[in-house]
């Protein structure tokens, strides 16, 4: 019987020092995020991170939590309930950190009779830090605990022609009312070397202007080709000119250069250049999170604001819309019917 696994970032229990510090533990000491040996991860993560940040975080997060939880977590299941209402098979939610583990959504799948499984990163777009870790961490949990479920992954669906549409369609509804010099691109930054260990051609990154604009099958895993190419294709979608528009890399931890521009950085120079009304628009999550909400729909605002901007809108990821829950569940209809999986 055919099942399928949706599967988010994850939150801590509760927007506390105390639940936040285990849970930054689990994250950032994934191989595939702080991409050093065990020892030197080990040092920073245990050593520094973690001394400081779980306190800052929290604050952060206190100020986006739900009485129901974590926005992150909420918003994931309200999409899975909408998705598994249009379909006749099981849908569960696991999240890659903190309580909700892909194992205990793998036991639930079987507990339902599941013997094949499509597996849903909810990323759009490759990065060895998001969804590389959750297929990765699925299979380990499959082999070891599951063997004899079959597992389909679906593939990252950035440039998939019916989400570029509900992307596009969400902009435009949200700037129906709002008055714009620009819209910001602001998509979740990565360390510049992830970009390069993901080359399977080892030579073809470069981060430099032509790159991720020349043709490579080094783009099937390169996030800063797929993160440009989403915004190439919501504009043609839209069919608005594309002066207005560019692109940005938010969240960046210290020391290592990060995919550039940032986004604070061109939060602060935009009033400067006259841009003095801004959208942004956040398309590496399809769930609202602490990083849209907090980073850019408060942070962001107040940032852009006290550099000379006027007016600044965050439009919401696509949540639990009822086109985006529409768009998954036909891509699961053609698995399911066709062994079909959308590119
Ligand atoms: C697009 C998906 C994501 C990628 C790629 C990604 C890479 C990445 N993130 C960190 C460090 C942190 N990220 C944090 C929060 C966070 N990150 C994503 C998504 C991606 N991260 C989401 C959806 C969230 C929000 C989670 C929520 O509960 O709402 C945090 C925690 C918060 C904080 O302290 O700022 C950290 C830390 C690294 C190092 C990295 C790639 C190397
Ligand atoms: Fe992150
Ligand atoms: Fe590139």
């Amino acid at each position: 019987m055919k099942g399928v696994l949706l599967v988010n970032l994850g939150s801590p229990d509760s927007p506390t020092p105390k639940d936040v510090k285990p849970y930054l533990d689990e994250f950032l000491m994934d191989e595939r995020v702080i991409d050093v040996p065990l020892w030197l991860r080990n040092i920073i993560v245990r050593g520094i991170i973690l001394q400081t940040r779980p306190k800052k975080s929290a604050e952060a997060y206190q100020k986006i939590w739900w009485d129901e939880g974590s926005p992150l977590i909420v918003i994931s299941e309200r999409f899975q309930h909408k998705v598994a209402e249009q379909l006749d098979i099981p849908v569960v939610l696991g999240m890659r950190y903190g309580s909700m583990s892909i194992k205990g959504a793998l036991q639930e799948l079987r507990d339902k009779g599941v013997d094949d499984v499509l597996l849903v990163p909810l990323y759009p777009h490759y990065a060895m830090s998001s969804y590389e870790t959750v297929v990765v961490k699925t299979m380990e949990d499959q082999e070891a605990h599951f063997p004899d479920m079959r597992i389909t992954t679906l593939p990252p669906f950035y440039k998939n022609k019916d989400y570029i549409k509900v992307l596009a369609d969400k902009i435009a509804d949200g700037l129906k009312d709002f008055e714009y010099d620009h819209i910001l691109f602001s998509y979740h930054g990565i360390p510049e070397r992830h970009i390069r260990k993901s080359d399977p051609t080892k030579f073809h990154c470069k981060i430099n202007d032509q790159c991720c604009s020349t043709n490579s099958v080094a783009h099937n895993t390169c996030y800063r080709h797929q993160c440009f190419d989403t915004t190439k294709r919501v504009i043609q979608e839209l069919g608005w000119s594309a002066d207005k528009m560019s692109n940005s890399f938010q969240s960046r931890l210290p020391n290592d250069p990060w995919l550039k521009p940032y986004t604070d950085f061109e939060l602060e120079r935009f009033p400067n250049e006259g841009i003095k009304r801004l959208a942004v628009i956040t398309p590496a999550f399809v769930s609202d999170c602490l990083e849209t909400l907090e980073e850019i729909a408060m942070e962001g605002k107040d940032q852009f604001l006290e550099a000379g901007g006027e007016t600044y809108k965050h439009i919401p990821c696509l949540n639990d819309d009822k086109p985006w829950v529409s768009v998954m569940a036909n891509w699961v209809k053609d698995w399911e019917t066709k062994e079909i999986l959308p590119m």
